[in-house]
């Protein structure tokens, strides 16, 4: 990779702008060499622009040729569309990041360059406060250096792990969409809290510093996440009460199946883009 990359986002929503707020904010690389585009949202972009300082530019205006690093950062259903234009642009030595969910480095290898340098990436919501547990595997086409390129660049959302490419939908069931759990597990213990009278405001705070405790804990001791749920549970006490009907209104089960299910959905969305590749 190339000294001082220019990184260009193709698509700027809610992970795109996570990925820029955490690469900004650790100056990983300067803002005047992150650029990011969309489909048509030209008020997104100029919003981007004086959030970040970044560069937001229309598609048709893109120097495709200086671009070092593209982050594929659209809907899964508009991936086809993209890749086929983007080939016409692009080397196969310019780096393809990818972090749509679902989407395999072969099927985008397919559409572009012999060659082409694909790595697919999941990070979460949380790439915005460099809290992000990401993952990464490289296509057959990526060297060694790029790995290590976007392992140091993902580095500064958070955790990066490199995993196997069998693994990216179980992993995006857990890490790319688990935020999305714990704001909902949230949303209902705040909704408790205010009808016990506690306000809105304290029990979301004391909720998530439950919650931001317990993590630190996991990561913080040696104990499993097992033993130190006996250490909260007194014999008789309110934790078995409160353990006792989760138990018995299927907690556990909902949250397993929760994982199941939006790997399963990764596994749908790389199944039916194959069916239409094939059909076109
Ligand atoms: N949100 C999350 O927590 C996570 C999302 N992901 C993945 O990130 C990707 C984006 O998700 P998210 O940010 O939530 O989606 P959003 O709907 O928030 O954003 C999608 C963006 O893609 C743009 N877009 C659509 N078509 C094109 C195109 N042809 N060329 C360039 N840009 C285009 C849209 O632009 P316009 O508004 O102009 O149409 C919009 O800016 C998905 O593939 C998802 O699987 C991965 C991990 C976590
Ligand atoms: O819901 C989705 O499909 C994306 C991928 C992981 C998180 N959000």
């Amino acid at each position: 990779m190339v000294k001082n990359p220019t990184i260009a986002f193709l698509g700027a929503g809610s992970m795109a702008e996570a990925m820029i707020a955490g690469i900004v904010a650790t100056e990983q690389t300067p803002p005047n060499h992150i650029i990011v585009t969309n489909r048509s949202n030209t008020a997104r972009l100029v919003k981007l622009h004086n959030k970040y300082g970044i560069q937001g530019i229309k598609q048709e205006h893109l120097s495709f040729d200086k671009i070092d690093v593209f982050i594929l950062a659209m809907k899964p259903k508009h991936a086809q569309a993209v890749l086929q234009s983007l080939k016409h642009h692009i080397r196969p030595n310019q780096l393809i990041l990818s972090v749509l969910a679902g989407i395999s480095t072969a099927y985008i290898e397919n559409y572009l360059h012999e060659g082409q340098q694909v790595i697919r990436v999941m990070p979460n919501t949380s790439a915005m406060i460099q809290e992000s547990a990401t993952a990464i595997s490289a296509g057959i086409y990526t060297t060694a250096n790029n790995v290590g390129y976007a392992q140091t660049l993902l580095q500064c959302l958070g955790e990066v792990y490199i995993i196997d490419e069998n693994h990216m939908d179980i992993f995006t069931g857990i890490a790319g969409s688990g935020p999305a759990y714990f704001y909902y597990l949230m949303e209902h213990i705040e909704a408790v809290g205010k009808e016990a009278g506690l306000d809105s405001e304290v029990v979301r705070n004391i909720g998530a510093q439950t919650i931001l405790g317990a993590a630190k804990m996991i990561m913080q001791q040696n104990d499993t996440p097992a033993e130190l749920r006996e250490k909260v549970t007194s014999p008789n006490g309110t934790t078995a009460a409160g353990l006792a009907a989760l138990k018995k209104h299927g907690g556990g089960r909902a949250i397993a199946q929760a994982v199941k299910d939006a790997a399963k959905r990764s596994q749908e969305i790389s199944a039916q883009l194959r069916k239409e590749t094939k059909t076109v």
